[in-house]
């Protein structure tokens, strides 16, 4: 490498030697920018290489640099939460510094392997991975999702990644945040991913579902109660969820169903950051961040007296929307085949795809339970099916059933009868051949069922 000049006749100042120095300095200069960019291309290509090899790998793996620092980790190691694992099972530092193959068996009886890295004799670094056996990594060692931390956000919607963009910026602040959506659209994931993301992620993360605790019993399960309070109240009384979030982030989902008494309640919790428990007579001091959620019309129901104003204002200081996944069609591909992948790790079978009419039908479904339904939905068709490729045939009846809805001449092709034989034949496949499934497709085409059973006769069906 090298660098050259050329200048005219005569070249200035060519006998100068300060002049002469300037160019070697310059060129020196250049010379290295060059050799910088050469090995930057060269860093980043086997960056691009170590990424593309994690993904392709199957396995859980984890790359260290030589202080055991953890510069690289595949999603499936992500998923697995392999270093968490590692580090409550075993001595990183004296697995690395014993530099040399070693197979362990982590507490979880998760296998793995590690395997140091040298460059002439200069330890480097060195990789942990799984083993390829699938089946131990199946026994029990793929943890639920819950206590394998946090989830990884699927999503390329322009609406949700924004959405996530601003939560990530608000965790770090103390407002109270109100995440709107509908059910299963991942209210709680947002919930979390603000705490782990805030000063506040190594205090607690409490979440209570103020739909599901009968009303009588939300209270105390919110604010505690002290000894002797009521009936059957524990000895030593008990901390409420709101006292246990203290330092932490309290989470409360479906506020809407909070019943007017304990809104009022709240909001005193809110505005004074105070606390007493039922039966208690001395105020305590609380510090929580809260997030709530809902799925409700909030503004609605402030019209109908059911929700609090003042509340809702002292709620809703950052209010975030999560659309939902009818709203993002751009993501049920995405989403399908990252269910897809965790299943058939998790169920030890070969990876799956989907046939175009399944995949096509599949992003048409409107899908009201959102990506609780979809992961379901995955789960049930990967358990149940050997297929490798899931077609139409494969997917649950409702979603069969389901057909997006047509132009309005198609329509009308249908109900003057000019529906053909192979189009009639896929319909009842896929409504089914039961009664129900018949009175489904005929009310799917809006005729009568006698009509269908005509039509099917004619056709030969
Ligand atoms: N973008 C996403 N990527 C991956 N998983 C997701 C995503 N959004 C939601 N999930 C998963 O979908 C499931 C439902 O999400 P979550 O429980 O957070 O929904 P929710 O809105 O709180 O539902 P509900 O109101 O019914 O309680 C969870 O398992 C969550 O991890």
């Amino acid at each position: 490498m090298g660098v050259g000049w050329q200048f005219g006749e005569p070249a200035p100042f060519a006998d100068s030697p300060s002049w002469l120095k300037l160019m070697v300095d310059i060129s020196s200069l250049l010379a290295s920018i060059l050799q910088q960019e050469k090995s930057r291309s060269l860093g980043e290509l086997s960056r691009q290489a170590v990424e593309l090899c994690g993904q392709l790998l199957g396995e859980g793996l984890i790359l260290f640099d030589d202080r055991g620092e953890v510069i690289y980790q595949n999603e499936i190691a992500n998923e697995l939460n392999l270093y968490r694992q590692l580090r409550e099972g075993i001595d990183i530092n004296k697995l690395l510094q014993n530099r040399k193959e070693t197979e362990l068996l982590l507490n979880n009886s998760l296998p793995v392997r590690f395997r140091p890295f040298y460059y002439d004799r200069d330890y480097l670094g060195g990789a942990v991975f799984t083993r390829r056996e699938r089946r131990e990594v199946k026994n029990g060692a793929f943890e639920p999702r819950e206590q394998a931390g946090l989830p990884k956000v699927i999503c390329k919607n322009p609406k949700l990644v924004k959405a996530i963009s601003i939560a990530r910026q608000v965790a770090l602040t103390d407002s109270t945040i109100l995440l709107r959506g509908e059910s299963g659209t991942g209210k709680e994931m947002f919930a979390r991913i603000i705490h782990e993301n805030s000063p506040r992620k190594k205090g607690p993360f409490i979440a209570i579902n103020c739909a599901a605790i009968p009303e009588n019993l939300l209270e105390s399960e919110l604010f505690g109660y002290e000894e002797g309070s009521f009936t059957g109240a524990r000895r030593g009384g008990k901390p409420g969820k709101i006292e246990l979030a203290h330092r932490g982030t309290l989470f409360l989902d479906e506020i809407g169903d909070m019943p007017p008494a304990l809104q009022a309640k709240l909001l005193r919790v809110l505005q004074e950051k105070k606390i007493e428990r039922v039966g208690g007579t001395r105020p305590v001091p609380i510090d929580v961040r809260i997030i709530a959620a809902t799925h409700r019309n909030l503004e609605e129901m402030i019209a109908t007296g059911q929700f609090r104003e003042d509340l809702f204002y002292r709620l809703s200081v950052i209010p975030i929307y999560i659309p939902p996944l009818r709203e993002r069609p751009e993501d049920i591909e995405l989403l399908l085949y990252y269910y897809v992948k965790k299943y058939c790790i998790l169920l030890n079978k070969e990876f799956k795809t989907f046939t175009y009419d399944a995949l096509q039908l599949l992003k048409a479904y409107p899908w009201p339970g959102n990506i609780r339904e979809l992961e379901n939905t995955v789960e049930y068709i990967v358990t149940v099916d050997d297929k490798e490729e899931i077609g139409v045939e494969s997917l649950p009846l409702p979603i069969r059933r389901f057909y997006p809805p047509r132009s309005s001449s198609e329509r009308k092709n249908m109900h003057t009868g000019r529906i053909s034989r192979e189009e009639l034949a896929e319909l009842l496949e896929r409504f089914g051949y039961s009664t129900e499934g018949k009175r489904e497709l005929a009310r799917y085409l809006g005729i009568s069922l006698a009509t269908l059973y005509r039509w099917l006769k004619k056709y030969k069906l």
